[in-house]
């Protein structure tokens, strides 16, 4: 019951990446995030202001739904946005991994930033099951539902740079996708997430800083949020480079050239290149940064920006693990 499925970005900026996803033949575009545990999709159930432009999932249609009543969820993500509603079992299709039983949210509320990313239909959350928001009883993701149908509980993600499609594999580790050996390192699922300490970093040519930090890998987030010392490091290295408080975050002349940004896990040394971290134009001739502090978040996130420079293994054995491959 092995799977692969397309990760094709939203825009040009690849500020998500959006997978087909089948609920008993009705096929939606979802957001795979490992740094969320609710699998839900924008439905019939929706005030129809907020199902404008998006592709709904209508419960009534489906021959295998059966409603779970009096089951709720409420989720707030990182960025403030968030979304609720009911709760039902369907069978889920994403390539070749089906699962039947499957807990589908249904949105009957979700904030503005949902309702105007028309091509977002909601989010398959692949951190750790202990972290889904379904009451009275908290619901399995669609990657601990599949796993045991899987010939190895993992999956993966080669996400790519620039408008390309990429894919998340599951059950196989496939070996054309990496070069060299996988680097792995232990995970501490305590919070739920996908959540390791990484060994330090460098900025372009220059010397490897040693420092331990605690990171998420968050295929949901678009960027790379790292502590201070890493940022000014970083952006000292880029001549024009500052603080915009306006735009929210570093931004530096669009002309400037990037050094890369080497970030250490164990003894593997993974390197995110340059132009990666022109993020986006931001205003005037200045462009936002791929990197930026993560202040106020409680732990460091590795985003899409540094993800989509690597071939990531999310080992969900009875010892789980990330593991690290240059490709
Ligand atoms: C610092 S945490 C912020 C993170 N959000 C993001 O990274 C959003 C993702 C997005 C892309 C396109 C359209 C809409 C939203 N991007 C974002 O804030 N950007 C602002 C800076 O420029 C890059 C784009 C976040 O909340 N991630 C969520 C999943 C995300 C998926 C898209 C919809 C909104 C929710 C999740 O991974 C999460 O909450 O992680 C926690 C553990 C930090």
């Amino acid at each position: 019951n092995d799977g692969s499925v397309t990760a094709s970005p939203e825009d040009a900026y690849d500020s998500e990446y959006l997978c087909p996803v089948s609920i008993d033949g009705q096929t939606l575009a979802l957001d795979f995030d490992t740094g969320s545990a609710d699998l839900w999709v924008f439905s019939t159930s929706l005030p129809s202001s907020e199902q404008k432009g998006h592709t709904l999932f209508d419960p009534s249609k489906s021959t295998n739904w059966k409603a779970l009543s009096g089951y709720k969820w409420n989720i707030t993500y990182g960025d403030g946005s968030g979304a609720s509603g009911t709760v039902g079992t369907d069978v889920v299709t994403v390539g070749g991994t089906s699962v039947s039983g499957q807990a589908v949210e249904i949105a009957t509320k979700v904030s503005s930033a949902f309702v105007s990313d028309t091509a977002n239909d909601g989010l398959l959350g692949l951190a750790f099951s202990s972290i889904n928001t379904v009451t009275p009883k908290a619901q399995h993701t669609f990657f601990d539902t599949a796993k045991s149908s899987l010939s190895s509980p993992v999956f993966t993600a080669d996400l790519k740079h620039r408008q390309l499609p990429g894919t998340y594999d599951f059950g196989t580790i496939d070996s054309s996708k990496y070069t060299g050996t996988i680097t792995y390192i232990d995970v501490d699922t305590a919070n739920g997430f996908w959540e390791f300490t990484g060994s330090g970093y460098a900025v372009g040519s220059g010397s490897f800083v040693s420092s331990s930090i605690d990171a998420i890998a968050d295929t949901g987030t678009t960027l790379i949020y790292v502590p201070d010392a890493v940022v000014t490091a970083y952006y000292k290295q880029v001549s024009g480079a500052s603080y915009d408080s306006s735009q929210g975050g570093y931004t530096f002349p669009c002309s400037a050239t990037l050094p890369n940004l080497t970030l250490g896990i164990g003894s593997y040394h993974a390197v995110v290149p340059g132009q990666y971290i022109n993020y986006s134009p931001a205003s005037g001739s200045k462009c936002f940064g791929g990197v930026q502090s993560d202040s106020g978040i409680g732990f460091s996130i590795y985003g899409d920006v540094f993800l989509k420079s690597q071939f990531v293994i999310f080992d969900g054995s009875s010892t789980p693990r990330l593991g690290f491959a240059a490709k």
